[in-house]
């Protein structure tokens, strides 16, 4: 029987499921936000933050050079958009990705809402953008919203709209345990879905359970890490395919639940950072660790541009060139090898 001679691979032979990240760098153009969502650990009153200078930024970007950092995360607190001083925000914000882009870095800013003029003219130094969507329930314009003008469900979703119009590629996702319910969280992930239909610009969406840190005045839980694993499960069978699915591992208590929310379709683990500034409360593990946590349960981790493959041509040659220098040298998957190259942040 021609079968008969037909030797399957050992297991050792057959390839992992690859899970990704990106090797990411922060920067943090200011802290100074006019929003107050109860649950903030970053921000600080208009007005009451030296913003970052390009001089520190540019000494940060060259000290980075040479540690397998490909990803800059402009992270902002917001300027009030009829604020005299947004203008100013805004370039300031637009001259740090410059500065990231000639530093050989490829830039994603979330910054809140732009409008639409400022997005158009970001997306020409950034390869991809972001915006959490957090929740589109309006009940929580009522509690932890409450004083967050720019967490308004509906000028969220038009983000989400007019960066599919302008084939931006981007992120977005939901902030769990704001008090919302599973119908509110399935009714977020089905507006994801139905915006990326029309435009199919969606790269991944974070599913970030709300974590307590010390400066919040909020005074919720941590969303359980057990049942994240089970919203993962929700959001493959909501969101289309081609949508990649991030938990943020420095979030999640135990390796156990991690491989969980693996194993329930999570595929990639966002940005590795020196300092989650979001949630500084909690630190990464370190590469070698997490890639040694995945390979017990047949895993690989490996790293990601911040921009897909498949998105790469909505790019202006530019960035395409940018993001070029990078994409050969990406597909190796994290061995102690390469960990161990990189010199600690
Ligand atoms: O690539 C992105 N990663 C985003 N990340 C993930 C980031 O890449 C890192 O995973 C974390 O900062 C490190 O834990 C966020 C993480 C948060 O805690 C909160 C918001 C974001 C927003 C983005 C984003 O817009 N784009
Ligand atoms: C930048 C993103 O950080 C998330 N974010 C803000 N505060 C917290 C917290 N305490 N825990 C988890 N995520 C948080 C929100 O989703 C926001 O959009
Ligand atoms: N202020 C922005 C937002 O909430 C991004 C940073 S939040 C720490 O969307
Ligand atoms: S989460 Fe973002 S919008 Fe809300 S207060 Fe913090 S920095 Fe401002």
């Amino acid at each position: 029987m021609r079968h008969s001679s037909f030797v399957l691979p050992s297991q050792s032979l057959l390839s992992q499921q690859q899970i990704t990240y990106s090797p990411a760098y922060t920067l943090v153009p200011t802290y100074e936000c006019f929003n107050r969502c109860t649950y903030c650990n970053f921000r600080v009153d208009p007005g009451q933050d030296a913003w970052l200078t390009l001089a520190d930024a540019e000494q940060r970007l060259h000290s980075l050079a040479g540690r397998g950092i490909i990803e800059i995360l402009l992270l902002s607190g917001e300027v009030h958009p009829s604020s005299p001083r947004r203008s100013g925000w805004f370039e300031h914000l637009y001259q740090l990705c410059e500065l990231a882009l000639n530093h050989g870095f490829l830039p994603h800013t979330n910054a809140g809402p732009l409008s639409h003029p400022e997005m158009e003219r970001l997306r020409s130094v950034n390869v991809s953008m972001g915006l959490m969507l957090e929740q589109l329930s309006p009940k929580l314009l009522e509690t932890v919203h409450r004083h967050a003008p720019s967490k308004e469900p509906n000028l969220r979703l038009q983000q989400l709209e007019w960066a599919g119009e302008l084939q931006i590629p981007f992120t977005t996702g939901l902030l769990l345990g704001l008090g919302e319910t599973e119908a509110d969280r399935r009714t977020t992930l089905e507006a994801i879905a139905t915006v990326h239909r029309r435009w199919g610009h969606i790269q991944e969406v974070i599913l970030q359970p709300h974590s307590p840190g010390e400066r919040q005045t909020w005074e919720g839980e941590a969303f359980s890490a057990e049942d994240l694993a089970k919203v993962v499960a929700i959001a493959t069978q909501i969101l289309p395919p081609d949508i990649t699915i991030q938990v943020p591992p420095n979030l999640i208590e135990t390796p156990n639940i991690l491989i969980n929310c693996l194993k329930a379709g999570a595929r990639d683990l966002g940005g590795i950072v020196p300092r989650d500034e979001v949630n500084p409360d909690y630190h990464h593990l370190s590469l070698e660790q997490l890639s040694a946590t995945l390979q017990t349960a047949g895993y690989e981790l490996t790293p990601r541009l911040p921009v897909y493959p498949h998105h790469e041509s909505w790019l202006a040659p530019r960035l395409q060139a940018a993001v070029q220098q990078h994409r050969g040298q990406i597909t190796k998957p994290v061995t102690s090898d390469r960990v161990s190259d990189a010199a600690p942040l």
